[in-house]
């Protein structure tokens, strides 16, 4: 299957209520192994990037990933247009649910041009490269004062044959309450999406909103890609 027969046929049904219920959604089998080989084939292609992070010099974790320069590949403009409409839908209905005040457009164009106004010009897709004992601390990816409430990230390598450890971690701090783990291990080719901030969680008076963060945990073996597509671009 191509990668656009794989997107038409999300069930976003599905998909928007383990949205609602969870933050989170786990989606199988939606990258094509000629699209995951080609995204790590293009790890060492150096024009495609806009700069390169060594995690440890940040204390972020250990490890190195490069966000990618405009124009972005291909298959990353196919997904990061077409997953955002219907999760615009989605944030909006949150919003809704929270009384914040912002509504996001449909079209993913519409929405860099309102980052462009808040002077948030710089893309933010990135590819990320772990190897044995490397990790990613806990962490949000808001990159200015406009961001989408979702984002995703495509697992481009096979736990247990590319690496082992390296589990991809979700936190959820609901105020006041002690945190909840989240520990996912998603095969090559799958897709999670997730909140960037928080998430709208039912309380037994409305919604509230229920902070969630994300991370890697240490690979103890191999080597473990991902690409990681986030919609609002950055200061
Ligand atoms: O490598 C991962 O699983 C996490 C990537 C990440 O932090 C991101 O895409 O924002
Ligand atoms: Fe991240």
């Amino acid at each position: 299957m191509s990668l656009s027969n794989n997107i038409n046929s999300l069930n976003w049904q599905s998909i928007k209520q383990d949205l609602d219920e969870q933050g989170y959604a786990v989606i199988r089998a939606v990258i094509p192994r000629d699209v995951s080989d080609q995204l790590i084939a293009s790890y060492s292609q150096a024009d495609l990037y806009r700069s390169t992070i060594v995690m440890k010099r940040y204390n972020f974790g250990k490890g190195e990933y490069k966000y990618f320069a405009y124009p972005l590949p291909d298959s990353i403009v196919y997904l990061r247009n077409e997953l955002y409409t219907p999760l615009s839908s989605v944030a909006n209905e949150w919003n809704l649910k929270l009384g914040i005040n912002l509504t996001y457009p449909e079209k993913h164009q519409d929405f860099i041009e309102a980052c462009q106004q808040q002077n948030q010009y710089r893309p933010t897709p990135l590819i990320l490269k772990y190897e044995t004992g490397d990790f990613n601390t806990l962490h949000q990816d808001l990159y200015g004062e406009l961001y989408f409430p979702f984002q995703a990230v495509l697992f481009l390598s096979q736990p247990q044959e590319d690496y082992t450890g390296g589990e991809f971690v979700l936190i959820e701090q609901k105020p006041r309450l002690q945190s909840q783990a989240i520990v996912l291990q998603p095969n090559r080719g799958d897709m999670v999406i997730f909140t960037t901030n928080f998430r709208a969680a039912k309380g037994t008076r409305g919604y509230y909103r229920s902070p969630m963060k994300h991370g890697v945990s240490k690979l103890h073996s191999g080597n473990r890609y991902t690409v990681g597509i986030i919609f609002h671009d950055a200061k």
